[in-house]
């Protein structure tokens, strides 16, 4: 489990977190919604240490990230698959050598060794036959798919995604969520996934926490939120006009 205690980081005395506290289930998908500029990205930044926060903890199943020596840190580094924003590939390498990097950083396994590795996470996220392209020759579909190869190739414990559906049509979206789903189900991975797309909401969110200028505004289950009468989530959740719509129809509740 990660457990979030008080969390507070700014940027030039301007406060973004406010003293957030939350968890995270093990073994499930976890989303972090809200609008733009609410502090999602900050927030996943600070879960896996590239943001250090003023305030508060990150524990991974007990032991807190800002107290680990250099050994265990470059241990739990290990433990962390990072699905960043765009995907984040190297664009001059080919695709098995953009899923084999975390391999060449972090272990000592034979060229042999790292090949099946990387072929069996391949074949995991349907990508099998494209090892020698460059990203540059595949769809956005197929480079997050890449992304979410190279971040499970280490077997982690933990997986984060910042807006893994970014740039994808809806239908795409929903595949890469799916598998993403799947891949957590699989692997009992603690997944952590910031995202601003209801249909993610709908789709995986096991649970949800709800940011709104930088504190944390609601959290729950996908069925609890479209049922809430928080005022932020509502006005979050059911910002189109479609869904006002549905809202009145099904729940008999207006804006
Ligand atoms: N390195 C930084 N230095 C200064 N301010 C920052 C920095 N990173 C983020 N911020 C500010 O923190 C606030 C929250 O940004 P953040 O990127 O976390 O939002 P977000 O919810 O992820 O938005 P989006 O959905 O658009 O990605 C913004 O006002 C942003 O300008």
């Amino acid at each position: 489990m990660i457990e979030v205690h008080n969390l507070y980081k700014g940027f030039n005395g301007v406060e973004v977190l406010k003293g957030i506290s939350t968890t995270f289930l093990p073994g499930k998908t976890n989303l972090i919604i809200g609008q733009s500029g609410s502090g999602k990205t900050v927030f996943l930044k600070s879960l896996i240490g590239l943001h250090i926060p003023e305030q508060g903890t990150v524990s991974f199943d007990g032991r807190i990230n800002t107290e680990f020596s250099q050994k265990q840190k470059m241990q739990w580094r290990q433990e962390i698959g990072m699905v960043f924003q765009g995907s984040a590939l190297f664009d001059s390498q080919t695709v098995e050598e953009n899923v084999m990097f975390p391999l060449k950083m972090f272990t000592d396994k034979s060229q042999a060794e790292m090949l099946d590795r990387v072929n069996t996470v391949l074949t995991r996220v349907n990508l099998d036959n494209s090892n020698k392209k460059l990203p540059a020759e595949l769809s956005g579909g197929m480079q997050k798919r890449v992304a979410i190869a190279r971040a499970i190739v280490m077997n982690p414990k933990y997986l984060f995604c910042d807006e893994p559906n970014s740039g994808l049509d809806p239908q795409t979206a929903i595949v890469i969520d799916n598998l993403i789903q799947e891949i957590t189900d699989e692997y009992k991975i603690t997944t952590v996934i910031n995202t601003h797309d209801m249909n993610s909401v709908i789709e995986i969110g096991e649970k949800i926490v709800f940011l709104n200028k930088g504190i944390k505004a609601w959290e729950g289950t996908s069925e609890d939120i479209f049922s809430t009468d928080s005022e932020a989530v509502v006005s979050f959740v059911y910002s189109s006009n479609l869904l006002k719509k549905v809202r009145q129809v099904y729940l008999n509740k207006t804006l």
